[in-house]
């Protein structure tokens, strides 16, 4: 469905310098199958899923790689092409309800627009009837009432059901989810993702969904991937990345929510924040936050994504000089033991 090879994008600095924002990062989806790109704020997930979707905002060039849907190459495919396929074959899913949608316009029409747009042919009536039925789809009461108000007399967590409606409108292979259900309240969340899920469903389409949730991730991913300032660090099934994670990194995502991954009863934060784009330093780019493993001069190299031993076609991977399944040892949980020593 979906198959990424090294791909980089860049920004320019004041100076003319090409700054990686994501680099040389490979992915494969296959039809139905739901890729969950994990990481912290600024790690690269939305840049790597808006190049995919071609919407990168114009600073932003691809350097380098390949993205190829159904042996498409959209790399430096025309725009028009592009468009073609964006909302047809590809669903995109924001995180923000709002800005997806356009506040002078009744929800209706929008999704009724989505549908028109690649169906020239398709009669007023028969547009509103799809419509209602799509609302209604991802649990809207009322729809045909509702369809015809505006985006904000609908509350939060209806507009992005609206949002999911008009992704699915024209049952695309790939959806694509940036942090779908981050910008509601936990109480509708797990209900919004249902829907998602349920759509995904019925059009027994493909996903790639952007999270930093890993409770989300355990529930939807087949796949998962987690990304570490603009390079994914592990790949894994997600059996693999919940039982047997290899990275560091991956480790102190996990146990920040579960504390069986580390070896003292407090869920923990991974110490400090990640390097700025322009200030990744030379080798491992987790190094300075890793107190894991053996850090030494072997992490002043940066490591390959590498195949784990024995792993199938669908590579099990880490990019770490010393993976491994140990527990994160005492040093690494300390400062969340302290906190709760604090409370
Ligand atoms: N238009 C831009 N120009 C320069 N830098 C950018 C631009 N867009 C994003 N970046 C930088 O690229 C990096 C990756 O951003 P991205 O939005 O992909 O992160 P993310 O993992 O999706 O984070 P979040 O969870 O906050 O959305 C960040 O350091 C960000 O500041």
């Amino acid at each position: 469905m979906l198959d990424v090879q090294d791909l980089t994008v860049v920004y320019q600095d004041d100076r003319g310098r090409d700054v990686p924002l994501v680099e040389d990062i490979s992915f494969t989806v296959l039809p139905r199958e739901v890729l969950c790109i994990v990481g912290e704020a600024g790690s690269g997930k939305s840049v790597t899923m808006l190049a995919v979707m071609g919407l990168l905002p114009p600073e932003l060039h691809i350097t380098s790689g390949s993205i190829r849907y159904r042996g498409e190459e959209l790399v430096g495919m025309p725009e028009k092409r592009r468009r073609a396929l964006r909302g047809k074959e590809m669903g995109m899913v924001f995180q923000d309800p709002m800005t997806a949608l356009n506040p002078v316009k009744s929800v209706g029409s929008q999704i009724g627009r989505a549908l028109s747009v690649h169906n020239r042919r398709l009669a007023w009536g028969d547009r509103d009837q799809r419509v209602a039925e799509l609302l209604a789809s991802v649990g809207v009461p009322q729809p045909k009432r509702r369809s015809r108000l505006y985006p904000h007399e609908w509350s939060g967590g209806m507009r992005q059901r609206a949002v999911i409606a008009m992704a699915i409108a024209n049952s695309p292979s790939l959806l694509v989810a940036d942090e779908p259900t981050t910008a509601l309240d936990t109480t509708v969340q797990a209900q919004v993702m249902e829907a998602l899920e349920t759509a995904r469903e019925t059009s027994d389409a493909a996903m790639v969904m952007i999270t930093h949730d890993l409770a989300l991730v355990a529930q939807v991913a087949d796949r998962v991937a987690i990304m570490y300032s603009g390079s994914f660090v592990e790949t894994g099934s997600v059996y693999e990345i919940f039982d047997s994670a290899q990275h560091p990194y991956t480790k102190g995502l996990l146990a920040s929510i579960l504390t069986e991954y580390s070896d003292t009863n407090a869920a923990f934060a991974i110490p400090g924040s990640p390097p700025a784009p322009s200030q990744r330093p030379e080798g491992c780019a987790f190094a300075p936050r890793c107190t894991s493993a053996g850090k030494d001069a072997a992490c002043l190299e940066r490591p390959a994504l590498l195949p784990m031993p024995g792993s199938g076609e669908r590579q099990r991977a880490a990019a770490c000089h010393h993976p491994g399944t140990e527990l994160l040892n005492a040093p690494y949980a300390a400062p969340a033991a302290e906190r709760a020593g604090a409370r």
